[in-house]
């Protein structure tokens, strides 16, 4: 047996120290290299949900208000929400947290009393105010221009107007034109005065902060009080395009419609509400193009079939409009409408009466009587000062002359004629007053609206081409009525 060798006291202490020193090292080692507890840090988060994998809050943006103050220390006693508690800790450990400091963040910045971030938050609140007011493309547009790189047309504006930007010189001019002689405060023109009815409400001009110089015209959206409308646009007239179209544009749109000269109308496009699926159907352009004489009356059928039944109240309540428009073309000999449309509307949903109130949208009344609407119309009327020279509503003839004239083109003859107006006056007892008719509630289900002014010229005769269509558009629908 092998004795083990005697240590001296000194050599025991030394051999002592050098195993602790060696354990010490390899439990670093270890420690650094291998053990998890490497990945234990000082938490953030020190008691707050801690059975949760994930603490997430969502918010809506819409409801972020003053109290959008958010805590970053998690410390706060109101997390997700700041209570101030970033200031001790900030004490305690030298740390420089601070509440969230986003845009919306509006409470940081009033609570401060800070000038600058009081201008920040001012500045965040009107331009959220400003995206809020910012016109959306109309949901229910059927027919007509889209322009840009997203194709957007006809805008809603947040008052529930429509906007619909002006188009390249002539046309966008002439029809801002248009409306503005038609809606003149100081009109007295009595065929312009019984004109008003047939028209969406003018309500100026319109642009955006953003791009001043794109300038729209601001009008009654004809659908706005329906609950669910169904929508047509029908261009009108034995020719689409005015008598100042190039032979290139005659050929294009004799080529896309050889029947219009014929049949005196067009179908551009139409929704209508299915009651029994609760959708829309749509039909594009090239639905009326397809019709022939033997097919229009099926395909205008159509537009007034809800799935269910043919809606012959609204067919009869149509034709009654329609005759009003055709009894003022009767009595007037001073505009020929071109490439022009009448726009109806009907409520398709089951309850005859669902329409909204019809007050809902401003009447010419309340918009005359709106200061800030009243000076968009001296910017249009100066603007268009500029084009034509003159903006009397006696002399709309002179003016769409100047405006065609400006921008290079003729003009019918400038004749004035006097002429009987019966039938004007009749019908001018009705005017304005849209949406406080008191003739039953039929009337009120059913719009038809002339709209699209870019082609219309002043004239000497009567626009027998409009009449045709009107009469023709007429005869059909009788006989939708009679089968
Ligand atoms: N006042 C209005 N209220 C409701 N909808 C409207 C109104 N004005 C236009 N619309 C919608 O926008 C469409 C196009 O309107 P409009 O005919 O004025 O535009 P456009 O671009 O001049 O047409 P086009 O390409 O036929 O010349 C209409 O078919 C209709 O759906
Ligand atoms: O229905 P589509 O096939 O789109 O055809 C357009 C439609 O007839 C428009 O009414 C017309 O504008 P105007 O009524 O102002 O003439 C446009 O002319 P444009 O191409 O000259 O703009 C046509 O292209």
């Amino acid at each position: 047996m092998t004795s083990l060798p005697t240590l001296s006291k000194g050599e025991v202490i030394t051999a002592l120290s050098v195993t602790a020193g060696a354990v010490a090292i390899g439990f670093l080692i270890h420690k650094t290299l291998f053990s998890n507890s490497k990945c234990v840090k000082p938490k953030v988060n020190l008691d707050l949900q801690k059975d949760n994998p994930k603490v997430v809050h969502a918010f809506d943006i819409e409801d972020l208000g003053d109290k959008a103050v958010y805590c970053r220390c998690w410390r706060s006693k109101k997390f997700p929400y700041c209570d101030g508690a970033h200031a001790k800790h900030n004490q305690d450990t030298g740390d420089n947290l601070r509440m969230a400091t986003e845009d919306r963040v509006l409470k940081s910045s009033l609570a401060v009393g800070d000038g600058a971030e009081n201008e920040h938050a001012t500045e965040w609140k009107s331009r959220r105010a400003e995206r809020a007011r910012a016109p959306v493309p109309l949901s229910h547009q059927v027919a007509g221009h889209k322009y840009g790189i997203h194709k957007v047309g006809i805008l809603q504006h947040y008052d529930g107007t429509v906007l619909k930007q002006l188009q390249p010189p002539p046309r966008g001019p002439c029809e801002m034109q248009f409306y503005t002689q038609v809606f003149s405060q100081d009109c007295t023109d009595p065929h312009l005065l019984a004109l008003q009815q047939h028209l969406p409400k003018y309500y100026g001009t319109w642009s955006s902060p953003d791009k001043p110089n794109e300038l729209y015209m601001k009008l009654e959206d004809v659908a706005g009080r329906f609950t669910c409308p169904c929508i047509m646009d029908v261009k009108i007239g034995r020719k689409s395009y005015d008598p100042f179209a190039s032979q290139e544009k005659r050929e294009e749109h004799i080529r896309k419609y050889p029947l219009m000269e014929e049949i005196g109308f067009l179908i551009l496009g139409m929704r209508v509400y299915h009651i029994a699926s609760g959708s829309y159907i749509s039909h594009e352009q090239f639905f009326g193009r397809s019709l022939t004489k033997e097919t229009l009356k099926t395909g205008l059928a159509r537009f007034f079939h809800n799935g269910e039944e043919l809606r012959k109240d609204a067919i009869s309540t149509s034709i009654h409009k329609i005759r009003n428009i055709l009894r003022w073309f009767e009595g007037q000999k001073q505009l020929h409408f071109y490439a022009s449309s009448l726009l109806f509307v009907y409520e398709g949903s089951h309850h005859i009466g669902n329409a909204k109130n019809g007050n809902e949208t401003l009447t010419v009344q309340e918009y005359r009587a709106e200061p800030e609407n009243r000076s968009n119309v001296h910017l249009s009327s100066s603007k268009l000062k500029i084009s034509c020279g003159q903006v009397n509503c006696s002399s709309i003839l002179e003016a769409i002359h100047n405006v065609r004239k400006v921008n290079g083109f003729g003009s019918h003859s400038l004749h004035h004629q006097s002429m009987g107006i019966t039938a004007d006056m009749e019908a001018k007892e009705n005017t304005v007053v849209e949406g406080k008719r008191s003739n039953g509630g039929k009337e009120e289900n059913v719009e038809v609206r002339m709209i699209d002014f870019a082609h219309v010229f002043p004239s000497d005769s009567s626009d027998d081409g409009y009449m045709y269509g009107l009469r023709s558009l007429l005869f059909v629908l009788e006989q939708i009525l009679k089968d």
